[in-house]
């Protein structure tokens, strides 16, 4: 995997990531192509990360074994289009990062017999905490799918799914994840300073218990309920609030929220401009 010249095309803020996080698993910068329209952009990832860079999205593609598209789905159509002529030249691995574009489309742009991967990662990859899920199509072979997967596995974890419709459920819960979480963390920090605790500490007290929770739901073979239960002393303060949470609907909210997000992203694969 180390040998693999990869192209990104769209060198933003998920792309730096999974460079960063290529490049701190051993990835050789100088295997890595990065062609961006903004040159402020590509000057600063040419300055920190030393990989080559290029204002021509067909002179990373024509680098690559792997491409990376990481541009944002509304002009993803056109950039496919315009690559088209060198993808089908070189006919390396494409891995899709973007939301709502289907394989179909990508296809469809990019021209016949290509192998596509497309998937779903989240912001914590820029902190090597990622969660990604990928689907590959018909084209993709079993080392393209090992190529896929420790370009994604370089900044946290990666699953394949079977469907790629499951993509959408995937981007309602973890592509969207990281903000319901930084939501709560805001909702407890107001609150923890309405009960007259300092900004800094209340900061610091909220950050701090959502890395607990988290790396103990992890490491713990329990699930969250009985992890929460054993949190919840009976008739003390965790009751009180727990009560409150559910007396307001929280699980039916959680509930229609990821319904909300999942058909949102149906809705966006289906815009006349994705497809
Ligand atoms: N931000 C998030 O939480 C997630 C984002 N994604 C997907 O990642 C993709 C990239 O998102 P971000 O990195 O957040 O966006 P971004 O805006 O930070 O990066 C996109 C980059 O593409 C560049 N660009 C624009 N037009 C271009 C062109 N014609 N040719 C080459 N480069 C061009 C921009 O200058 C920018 O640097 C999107 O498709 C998004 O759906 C996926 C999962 C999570
Ligand atoms: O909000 C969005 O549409 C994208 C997809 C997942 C995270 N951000």
């Amino acid at each position: 995997m180390k040998t693999q010249k990869i192209g990104f095309i769209g060198g933003g803020n998920m792309a730096t990531s999974l460079i960063s996080g290529l490049i701190a698993a051993g990835h050789e910068p100088s295997s890595i192509w990065v062609s961006d329209i903004n040159s402020e952009q590509l000057k600063s990832l040419a300055e920190r990360l030393k990989v080559n860079v290029t204002a021509s999205n067909e002179t990373a593609v024509s680098e690559a074994d792997v491409v990376v598209l990481a541009v944002k789905p509304q002009i993803m159509r056109d950039v496919a289009k315009q690559i088209a002529p060198a993808i089908q030249q070189r006919k390396p691995l494409v891995v899709s990062i973007a939301a709502g574009i289907g394989e179909r489309s990508l296809s469809a742009w990019l021209g016949p017999d290509i192998a596509i991967v497309r998937c779903m990662p989240n912001t914590p990859a820029l902190v090597l905490t990622g969660a990604t899920a990928l689907h590959a199509n018909d084209k993709v072979g079993a080392e393209q799918r090992s190529m896929a997967e420790n370009i994604l596995r370089a900044v946290g974890i990666a699953l394949w799914v079977k469907d790629e419709k499951e993509l959408d459920a995937v981007t309602a819960v973890s592509g969207s994840g990281p903000a319901y979480y930084f939501l709560l963390m805001e909702s407890m920090e107001k609150a923890a300073a309405e009960l007259g605790l300092t900004e800094e500490t209340a900061r610091l007290l909220v950050l701090q218990t959502a890395l607990g929770a988290a790396k103990i739901a992890l490491e713990s073979s329990e699930t969250p309920e009985l992890l929460r239960k054993r949190v919840t002393s009976p008739g003390g303060t965790t009751q009180r609030a727990i009560e409150t949470f559910q007396q307001g609907g929280f699980e039916a909210l959680v509930s229609k929220a990821l319904h909300a997000a999942r058909d949102r992203s149906v809705e966006m694969s289906n815009q006349p401009e994705f497809n």
